[in-house]
């Protein structure tokens, strides 16, 4: 990926990199791809999202770039965000300050279901209990997936893939990465970064925000 970039006409520097965490040699933040001529941009970066899921052979693991113009991607740190995530219909509809039955609710409505045929999508942590047993008491139902919320928020777009909402937290990484194949794809993501870094900091951040 780092070799391919560097063929590219595009004065790039990575956003959202390889691992702000674990001191990656190469696609770290504030590096510079692409040959130095063309347009300004903004370079994120997920070459392996969903590592577990490759060691386990499982699905849903994705290498995931996004490019936009300079100063247009949120420069997330290696944090926690709390997600929700709609398909077309849904769009506009769902609101992150509102409580989960009543957004599941507002899906159910907006893709014409039962809110007993809604199936949100939340990755399986103990952090989500609460939300799980929310989304029992609503009546929906849940897919837990091991890992790969990415990929979870972009199935909230196809029907096929019989997943109408995400639900969570997650990295934040991964969650400007799922905005913007959601956004090209016309739909909506909401999020808010969480207080808590991912893995050992103890830094702390409050960060509301809508793409
Ligand atoms: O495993 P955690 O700490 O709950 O973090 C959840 C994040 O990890 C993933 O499942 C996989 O990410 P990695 O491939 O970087 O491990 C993401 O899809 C998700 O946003």
């Amino acid at each position: 990926m780092r070799k391919v970039f560097d063929t590219i006409p595009m004065q790039g520097t990575v956003v959202i990199g390889e691992g702000e965490m674990d001191e990656a040699p190469m696609l770290y933040i504030g590096e510079e791809l692409g040959t130095g001529s063309g347009p300004l941009v903004d370079v994120a970066v997920d070459p392996l999202e969903g590592t577990n899921i490759v060691a386990q052979g499982t699905w849903n693991a994705l290498t995931v770039i996004a490019i936009a113009d300079r100063t247009k991607l949120l420069h997330a740190p290696d944090m926690y965000m709390k997600k929700i995530a709609v398909g077309p219909e849904a769009v506009g509809k769902v609101d992150i300050s509102k409580s989960t039955k009543e957004n599941l609710e507002a899906v159910a409505k907006a893709k014409g279901k039962a809110i007993e045929d809604v199936v949100a999508i939340v990755l399986d942590r103990e952090r989500h209990q609460p939300l799980i047993q929310e989304i029992r008491d609503a009546g929906a139902r849940i897919k837990l997936i091991s890992d790969g919320d990415v990929a979870a928020a972009i199935n909230t777009a196809f029907d096929y893939t019989g997943v109408d909402i995400l639900f969570g937290t997650g990295g934040a990484p991964e969650g400007v990465l799922a905005a913007v194949a959601l956004k090209c794809l016309g739909e909506k993501f909401k999020d808010s970064l969480f207080r808590r870094m991912r893995k050992n900091s103890n830094a702390a951040i409050t960060w509301e925000l809508q793409i």
